[in-house]
């Protein structure tokens, strides 16, 4: 579904990624783990298309990656670090405006879905500068599944959510995963790594160092093998 090989990154004299070589398959739900600075983000932005590699390849449903090509970029769902709304904007205009991107047909019933599932339909028609982090977040997740991707790009995804918010989208994460949709989340939330994902990667200076299937492990062997030291136990 989306394989990276041999892919490298550098910025100015730093070599922040040194090789990745990387496949997942459809309906994966892949945590990508490592210390701060291993290069999780930087590689997930290549994925995503922001970032452009140095060198290597890029693949997605077997096609090698094209720049700006939309029917690629259709396929995949990102969420960053920032959120990509528009301040002045309610919940419901922003998704409009994501839909007019996506040429959606016909989108208010799902927009109106997407904004209850993520608990903001009291705050709908509210402008997004007047929410909390937690709210931002709730929204810039209704953003990224607007399109139904086939593959969600998540990069810390439960970061300013509440307790009640994280079972929520995890809830969420798990019907998608149901429905086939590959996942490929960047976190260092060992809980909601074992409660979403089926297999774990660890990156470490650029490389992947670890790549094991979790399904049914303890969250404290997940950290483990983010030390280094699963397979001594
Ligand atoms: N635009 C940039 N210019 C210079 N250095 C950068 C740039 N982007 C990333 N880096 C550096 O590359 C390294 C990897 O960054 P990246 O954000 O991919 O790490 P990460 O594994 O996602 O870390 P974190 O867990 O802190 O988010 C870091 O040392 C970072 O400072």
């Amino acid at each position: 579904m989306i394989e990276t090989k041999a892919l490298t990154k550098t910025i100015g004299e730093k070599m922040i990624l040194r090789g990745v070589n990387l496949k997942v398959n459809k309906g994966e739900a892949v945590a990508v783990l490592g210390t701060n600075g291993a290069g999780k983000s930087t590689w997930l932005k290549i994925v995503a298309g922001l970032l452009k590699p140095s060198s290597g390849e890029i693949f997605l449903k077997g096609q090698p990656r094209k720049k700006d090509d939309f029917e690629q970029q259709k396929v995949l769902g990102y969420l960053g670090h920032q959120s990509f709304l528009y301040d002045a904007f309610s919940p419901v205009e922003n998704l409009k405006f994501f839909a007019r991107l996506y040429h959606i047909s016909s989108p208010d019933t799902r927009i109106n879905k997407l904004i209850e599932d993520v608990g903001l339909a009291y705050f709908k028609h509210e402008p997004v500068r007047s929410f909390s982090r937690g709210m931002i977040q709730r929204l810039a997740i209704a953003r990224a599944i607007l399109h139904k991707p086939e593959i969600l790009l998540l990069d810390e995804p439960h970061t300013g959510l509440d307790q009640q918010a994280v079972s929520l989208f995890n809830r969420l994460l798990l019907d998608l995963k149901a429905e086939g949709v590959t996942i490929i989340m960047v976190t260092h939330d060992f809980q909601q790594i074992s409660t979403v994902c089926d297999r774990a990667v660890v990156l470490r200076k650029g490389r992947i160092a670890e790549d094991e299937l979790i399904r049914g492990r303890p969250v404290s062997w997940i950290h483990s093998l983010y030390e280094g030291e699963a397979a001594t136990l």
